[in-house]
């Protein structure tokens, strides 16, 4: 594709989004590029580039297209506004190189869209009289609670969000250990290092594809964010144990205790959705686990009923706003609405409520959120620890050394809960509890 044919394809493409507020944009990537599959695969990374990149500045962008008297923030004017804010070009640039018309690309600026756009020209994303949500980047309803959150680190949390976020994997310990699995990759040209946390994690240097190499087809690494390994990782699935992933979805973190407990006990991935929990077939075979098996939820689950105190450990990776994964979905800062929070928050209450009920007495509840949000984080354990006196937190730095090594730093500090965050772990933004449950 020609440059000004993958900006056009990247309008199209903010058009197919725009066009479905409610859904996660890279599910409608999926099927954008699915319907179009004369675009190669550099062309794709290419355009969901500068799609995502658009999608990333978005109320900022909002804000100056405002400013500048467009009538709407149309696809066309938002990535014209990102190349001149963001990229630097200049408004004849942007005519000859972004909208020359012709058969594979954008039409020409209309008159309206260059005045629009002309105001804009020689500026810079952020301007001194912006709201400080807009400067920040993050939606106004939620700028109170992040403040909450993050206080005077919120600056630095909020452009932390703001970066796309580094490609990492999980090294899966039933083929290979993390040195071996980081030679294969390096003998195919991907270099990756250690992670600073994870003792199972490799972190890829530059954006090399990593779906094509052997060492991924042969299951030897799992893409996996660091947090969402530490996440699998206080679960502290050990061999033997009976284990329930009770929100699985597509299987990421039943991957992760499945090879920590060395494919030896039982381990149920469970969910609402039957969809992702088929998406777990396919990865749990390439990494060789053979000791997991799969449920799906439905209302007054009888099968829930009948495991009640059967298991030593129950993982909650519980559905929640996701703002811990703006980095790597950065249309969610935009989609989530305060009608969401308040669903999700009672949702994970009732989910809480009835996972606790699989933990036997002496086993653990493992509470998680992908959300940096108090009401879906501690909020949360509060209430459920207030009102279930036979759940007590054990402190995420007391399991540590054991499962990350003597020697190996904690990411948090002495709180019974641990929060990740882009900005002081360099992970997505995570939320991990660790309940006992007492004997009666
Ligand atoms: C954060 S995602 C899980 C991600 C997954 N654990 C992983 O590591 O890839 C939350 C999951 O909870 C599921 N879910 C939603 N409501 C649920 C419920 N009432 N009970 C169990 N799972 C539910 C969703 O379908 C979704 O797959």
């Amino acid at each position: 594709m020609t440059p000004a044919a993958r900006i056009a394809a990247a309008i199209e493409l903010l058009a197919a989004v725009e066009a479905e507020p409610r859904r996660p944009a890279d599910a409608i990537a999926n099927d954008f590029f699915r319907a179009r599959r004369f675009i190669g695969a550099s062309d794709r990374r290419a355009v969901a580039e500068r799609a995502w990149g658009t999608i990333r500045q978005r109320l900022r962008l909002d804000w100056w297209l405002a400013r500048a008297g467009a009538p709407a923030a149309t696809p066309r004017l938002l990535i014209g506004a990102h190349l001149l804010l963001a990229e630097g070009w200049d408004l004849d640039g942007l005519g000859r190189g972004a909208f020359p018309g012709g058969r594979f690309a954008a039409a020409p600026l209309a008159p309206e869209e260059r005045r629009v756009l002309a105001r804009l020209a020689g500026q810079a994303l952020r301007h001194p009289e912006m709201p400080e949500h807009v400067a920040l980047n993050v939606p106004e309803w939620l700028l109170p609670r992040l403040r909450a959150r993050f206080g005077d680190d919120l600056p630095a949390e909020a452009a932390a969000m703001e970066r796309p976020a580094p490609l990492d994997l999980r090294v899966n310990l039933l083929r290979a250990t993390r040195d071996e699995a980081a030679a294969a990759l390096a003998a195919e040209g991907v270099e990756a290092r250690p992670t600073p946390w994870s003792p199972w994690g490799l972190r890829v240097a530059g954006r090399r594809p990593v779906t094509g190499t052997r060492a991924f087809r042969e299951g030897l690494v799992e893409i996996q964010d660091e947090g969402s390994q530490i996440v699998a990782l206080l679960a502290d699935a050990r061999p033997g144990l009976r284990v329930c992933d009770y929100c699985a979805g597509a299987g990421g973190k039943t991957l992760a205790m499945a090879a920590a407990m060395g494919n030896k006990g039982r381990i149920v991935a469970c969910d609402v959705s039957a969809p992702r929990l088929e998406g777990a077939v396919r990865r749990l075979r390439r990494a060789g686990v053979d000791n997991a098996e799969r449920h799906l939820l439905v209302p007054g689950d009888r099968w829930a009923k009948r495991r009640a105190g059967q298991f030593d450990r129950v993982l909650v990776d519980a559905p929640c706003t996701g703002t811990g994964t703006w980095r790597r979905n950065p249309d969610a800062r935009l989609r989530t609405l305060p009608d969401d929070l308040a669903e999700l928050t009672a949702r994970q209450r009732e989910i809480l409520a009835a996972a606790a009920e699989l933990v036997r007495p002496g086993g653990r509840l493992i509470y998680a959120t992908c959300s940096v949000l108090p009401e879906e984080d501690e909020g949360q354990m509060q209430a459920f620890t207030a009102a279930r006196d036979d759940f007590a937190p054990i402190p995420p730095r007391d399991l540590w050394p054991r499962l990350a090594g003597e020697a190996a730093p904690f990411p948090g500090g002495e709180a019974p809960w641990l929060l990740l965050t882009p900005h002081r772990h360099g992970t997505d933004g995570f939320f991990v509890a660790v309940l006992e449950r007492r004997a009666p």
